[in-house]
């Protein structure tokens, strides 16, 4: 009844008959402020050879540094501004605009918007899923609350937004292998929860309010030169560094355990095309994305090619296995591929020799080749 109340209360737009999007009522101030009916919201304002100007939020993380420098080569390096609430190193602070940015509060956010001409928003800020089971409370502020700021600030400057989601948006009475994009959701981590209220957030922000919202599932990202930040699937990071620097590896998760990963330069890739595909092209605004999926146990074979005396070990981690368990094994995402073109470059073989040349160039496995 409270929401048939409120669309009547928007009423019709008498231009098209259709529903004239309204700001949500918290940054509207004491009168009702709305969108013209016209307006165009489904592609940021990009006339000509205009570079958007963007901002990444939680920038310092596992994917965020590589994002700037990807955007940055596309969209020139002061279009790009990076954020996080932590102190950026040396050379990241060098290498373009660094600001502070708190997700929680949300006039700063709004302020570096306006001061930065922002039209394109990355939001990467989130407490990933072990950590988040260790701390529910900070998860859910930041990933619950801090994206209702997100939304609103992306909303009120008619901002384009990503928001990426996860493999942990799927829960264990999903399909697991494979795992389509529209099917049950019912994570059992707060990680999961708060991904699959973004998911739905998102949506409902986009046909509400017209905003213009995009939004990626992740497998478990890969990366060589940055951290995971406390997932279930940091394992598949860390094995590269330790088989190349002592030549084995304590698994913090089953011989048996399968995920679905991919690269971070397919992952990047697949971001900076998502957000530049013509909104026609989008029969959804939430896709799975994959490249390949694998086992410690397979992941530990393609490893011993390249390093021979290369050992891993099992000492299980009971939450990361128990979340591990209830995640999809393989992703479906042949909506992405069918409606936007993503194609993956890295699989299993390309994957462990791009880490392990990074990790490897001076020690054992630069002695074995
Ligand atoms: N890395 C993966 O494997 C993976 C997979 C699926 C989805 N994702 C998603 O991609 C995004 C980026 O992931 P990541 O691996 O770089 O995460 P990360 O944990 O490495 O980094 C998150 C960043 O958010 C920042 N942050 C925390 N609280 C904040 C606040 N209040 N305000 C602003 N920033 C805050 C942290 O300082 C940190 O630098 C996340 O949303 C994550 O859920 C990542
Ligand atoms: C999969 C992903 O969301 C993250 N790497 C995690 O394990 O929590």
């Amino acid at each position: 009844m409270l929401f048939i109340r409120m669309l009547r209360r928007v009423g019709q737009s008498p231009a098209c008959g259709c529903w004239t999007p309204v700001l949500p009522v918290r940054f509207l101030g004491v009168s009702p402020r709305q969108i013209p009916a016209d307006a165009n919201f489904h592609s940021a304002s990009l006339p000509g050879t205009d570079h958007p100007r963007v901002l990444i939020t939680g920038g310092l993380g596992q994917l965020g540094v590589g994002l700037a420098n990807l955007l940055r080569k596309r969209f020139g390096k002061d279009n790009v501004v990076l954020s996080d609430i932590r102190k950026p190193p040396d050379h990241v602070f060098h290498s373009g605009p660094f600001i502070y940015s708190d997700i929680l509060d949300y006039k700063n956010l709004r302020e570096i918007v306006v001061n930065n001409r922002i039209t394109w928003l990355f939001h990467y800020s989130a407490l990933l899923s072990a950590i988040g089971e260790a701390n529910v409370s900070l998860a859910r502020a930041v990933n619950i609350t801090g994206l209702h700021n997100i939304l609103d600030v992306a909303a009120e400057h008619n901002l384009r937004l990503f928001v990426p989601s996860t493999i942990g948006a799927f829960g264990p009475t999903s399909p697991r292998n494979p795992t389509p994009d529209l099917c049950i959701q019912r994570p059992r981590t707060i990680y999961g929860v708060s991904k699959v209220h973004a998911e739905l957030m998102g949506e409902y922000y986009h046909y509400r309010y017209g905003l213009d919202f995009r939004c990626l599932r992740y497998p478990g990202i890969i990366s060589a030169d940055s951290q995971p930040g406390g997932g279930t699937t940091d394992y598949a990071v860390r094995i590269f560094h330790d088989a190349a620097k002592h030549g084995k590896f304590e698994c913090n998760l089953e011989a048996r355990t399968r995920l679905p990963m991919m690269y971070i330069d397919d992952c990047l890739r697949a971001t900076l095309e998502v957000m530049e595909a013509p909104a026609e092209s989008l029969s959804m605004r939430t896709y799975n994305v994959s490249a390949m999926s694998f086992t410690p146990e397979e992941l530990a074979q393609e490893v011993l090619k390249h390093v021979p005396e290369f050992q891993i070990t099992y000492n299980v981690d009971a939450v990361r296995q128990a979340i591990a368990d209830s995640w999809p094994m393989k992703f479906d995402d042949s909506n992405a591929r069918k409606d936007w073109g993503w194609k993956h470059d890295f699989d299993l073989p390309e994957l462990v020799t791009t880490m392990l040349n990074f990790h490897g160039s001076e020690t054992r496995v630069a002695q074995a080749n």
